[in-house]
């Protein structure tokens, strides 16, 4: 069986004696696409430096393609990796032109060669015309795209890719995303892509893997971290969700807001927070399902959020509706819940 592209062992990193990377292990097997993704401080880029050979690990080992490059007696220098790096700020050598930059990490080929790979990478990414220009004569989303050809252009066995799109307003990003997902599955790399926004983490990689505090989560299919979080951070991390609490009476989970099933886990007379997320509520027909209050109100374009306040809890529920809508604000409506397909966690847990 071919080795996974990398291979993370119990990876420790400490920075002032607190570890900022705990134990992490993970596999990327050849040519997946792995999003990383976690709130602001969690470790993630440095993760991925621990990866790319710009930190050294306290503890564990890294391993490319079966050879260990980072472990307790071994440690292989950057360049001698074959990773490629992308970072938020493109890190483009200014005074470089833009085929030099890209001939930057090819200095093993012939002149010949080099400029053959740079103009074969910068056709790829759309910027055929660009090779003469220097950096600072590119638009972001330009510069974005010279710094994938840099790092494609050496082949490289793995791409690190630290929020590349961040810099980008938002339609421009997801284009030049998925334009540079695309380059990466047509090259056949393995890719790690670090991003603190969720929906980006589920709509780029092929598996998921969710950090918090230095520590890995959770880790599989978009649609699993969605559809079943191991924990309520990780629910609330992946849509925005309100917990609306209940209690396990007779088999099945009482609420302000109706009865759901229960989960096996949790025994009679259990406490349990309900994690409610917009598309399981709908609006009803007055005399139906349970009164809210509109105390929020957004146009989304296909139609509205709703924030709804329920008597007896403590924060709005968020509710979805399509087409147009003409409630205002203070306005009582009704809502009933989806009776199956709630994520449940036991309270205290
Ligand atoms: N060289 C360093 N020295 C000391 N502390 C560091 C160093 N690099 C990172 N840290 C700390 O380690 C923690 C994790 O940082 P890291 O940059 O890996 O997080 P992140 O998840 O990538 O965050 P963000 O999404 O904000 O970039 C932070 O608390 C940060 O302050």
């Amino acid at each position: 069986m071919q080795a996974p592209a990398v291979r993370l062992e119990a990876v420790t990193k400490l920075f002032d004696g607190r570890a900022v990377v705990d134990e992490v292990s993970l596999d990327v097997a050849s040519r997946e696409i792995l999003s990383l993704v976690g709130a602001s401080g969690c470790g993630k880029s440095t993760l991925l430096r621990l990866v790319s050979g710009l930190e050294r690990p306290d503890g564990g080992a890294v391993s490319l393609a079966g050879e260990v490059v980072a472990g307790p007696s071994v440690f292989v220098e950057p360049e001698r990796r074959g990773v490629g790096f992308i970072f938020q700020d493109y890190a483009l050598f200014p005074h470089l032109t833009v085929a030099r930059n890209v001939r930057y990490g090819l200095q093993g080929l012939s002149a010949r060669e080099a400029a053959d790979v740079a103009d074969d990478m910068l056709e790829r990414v759309g910027l055929k015309e660009f090779g003469q220009r220097y950096p600072h004569m590119l638009s972001g989303g330009e510069q974005q795209r010279v710094a994938l050809a840099r790092a494609l252009a050496p082949k490289p066995r793995v791409l690190l890719l630290d929020e590349p799109f961040s810099n980008l307003d938002r339609r421009l990003g997801e284009t030049v995303r998925t334009r540079t997902l695309a380059l990466i599955r047509e090259l056949g790399a393995a890719a790690i892509l670090v991003t603190h926004d969720p929906q980006e983490a589920m709509a780029s990689g092929d598996r998921v893997a969710l950090m918090r505090r230095g520590r890995l989560v959770q880790i599989g299919r978009p649609e699993d971290l969605y559809d079943r979080p191991a924990s309520r951070e990780a629910a609330d991390f992946f849509a925005a969700a309100t917990p609306v609490p209940g209690r396990r009476v007779d088999g099945h989970i009482e609420t302000r807001l109706g009865r759901f099933r229960a989960p096996d886990r949790v025994a009679d007379g259990g406490e349990v927070a309900v994690y409610l997320r917009a598309p399981h509520v709908a609006l009803t027909a007055p005399g139906e399902g349970v009164e809210a209050r509109l105390v929020g109100m957004s146009f989304v374009g296909d139609g509205y959020e709703f924030l709804l306040q329920v008597d007896g809890l403590d924060e709005p529920i968020r509710a979805r509706s399509v087409g147009r809508n003409d409630a205002k604000i203070g306005d009582v409506l009704h809502i009933c819940v989806r009776p199956d397909d709630q994520l449940i966690f036991p309270v205290g847990l």
